[in-house]
């Protein structure tokens, strides 16, 4: 008898979408073409494309911020229609609250959560084991202006990551940050991702960024209008140093495509 694989059935599928939104000229103008992806459990998925064709648009649609045209976006079955706390979100730039400490920022945001039973001493612990994740322990007292950018969107990259969401969406999430800091974030991005074995859909435009962290790139064709016009499978091993990656003739090959397929539509 022929033995039968199944595969696990995908954590997000995205079946079918379309959106557009009202347009001055032509009344109404689709972004974003009818788009079909599967993603699997742990899998962490960037899209890149040009500017303005659609990335934030479908990570919106995917928080549960803006609703589809067409189609249905499932999580684990069910169709997203509302930002719930199975979807977490990291934008470019955090809103953090002035007054309370790194610690606090992150304790306020687990204390808000619906359906929260934990007393005040587990939130403190779950606040601390996430900024000591993204290496602010020594910082947890600290008040936003103190902090630097790059520690703020850390305090940020915790209070999303604390959270435990089943997927996190990070939208341009080091997009605000100098060149440096972007790259030493971009590692602890990397170790954080491999150690927390959760799902996550990141928007870039650097495409060193999304071949150092992706297992799969998703590349949007040119707007309006667009298209997923390629779906590459990285082929790097984890757990990745960047170092190991960016001496890999894989790596280069890779590097001159995606940036092909940026500026040739
Ligand atoms: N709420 C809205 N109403 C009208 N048009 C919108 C709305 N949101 C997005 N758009 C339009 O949809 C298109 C795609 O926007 P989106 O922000 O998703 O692009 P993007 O690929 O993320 O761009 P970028 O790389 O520059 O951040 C743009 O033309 C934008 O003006």
């Amino acid at each position: 008898m022929p033995q039968e694989t199944t595969a696990a059935p995908p954590v997000v599928k995205i079946d079918g979408i379309t959106k557009g939104f009202p347009n001055r000229k032509k009344g109404f103008q689709r972004i974003v073409a009818e788009t079909n992806v599967d993603i699997q459990e742990g899998e962490f998925i960037t899209i890149i494309g040009p500017s303005g064709c659609g990335k934030s648009t479908i990570l919106k649609m995917l928080a549960g911020l803006e609703s589809v045209d067409e189609g249905a976006i499932l999580l684990e079955g069910e169709p997203i229609t509302a930002p719930s706390r199975q979807l977490g979100i990291v934008f470019q730039q955090h809103v953090l609250l002035p007054w309370m400490s790194a610690r606090q920022n992150v304790v306020f945001a687990l204390e808000t959560e619906p359906g929260s039973t934990s007393t005040k001493e587990e939130l403190r612990e779950r606040a601390d084991k996430y900024l000591d994740l993204v290496n602010l322990s020594h910082a947890a007292d600290q008040r936003p202006s103190q902090l630097s950018g790059g520690m703020q969107q850390r305090v940020g990259i915790a209070r999303a990551f604390a959270l435990e969401p089943k997927v996190m969406l990070l939208d341009e999430p080091l997009g605000a940050l100098d060149a440096l800091t972007r790259h030493e974030l971009q590692l602890q991005l990397l170790r954080l991702c491999e150690q927390q074995k959760r799902t996550f859909i990141m928007v870039t435009h650097d495409v060193d960024e999304a071949l150092l962290l992706s297992d799969r790139i998703l590349v949007m064709g040119s707007g309006p209008n667009a298209e997923i016009i390629h779906d590459i499978t990285v082929p790097f091993g984890r757990p990745r140093d960047a170092e190991t990656v960016e001496q890999d003739a894989k790596y280069h090959e890779l590097r001159s495509f995606l940036l092909g397929s940026l500026t040739s539509h």
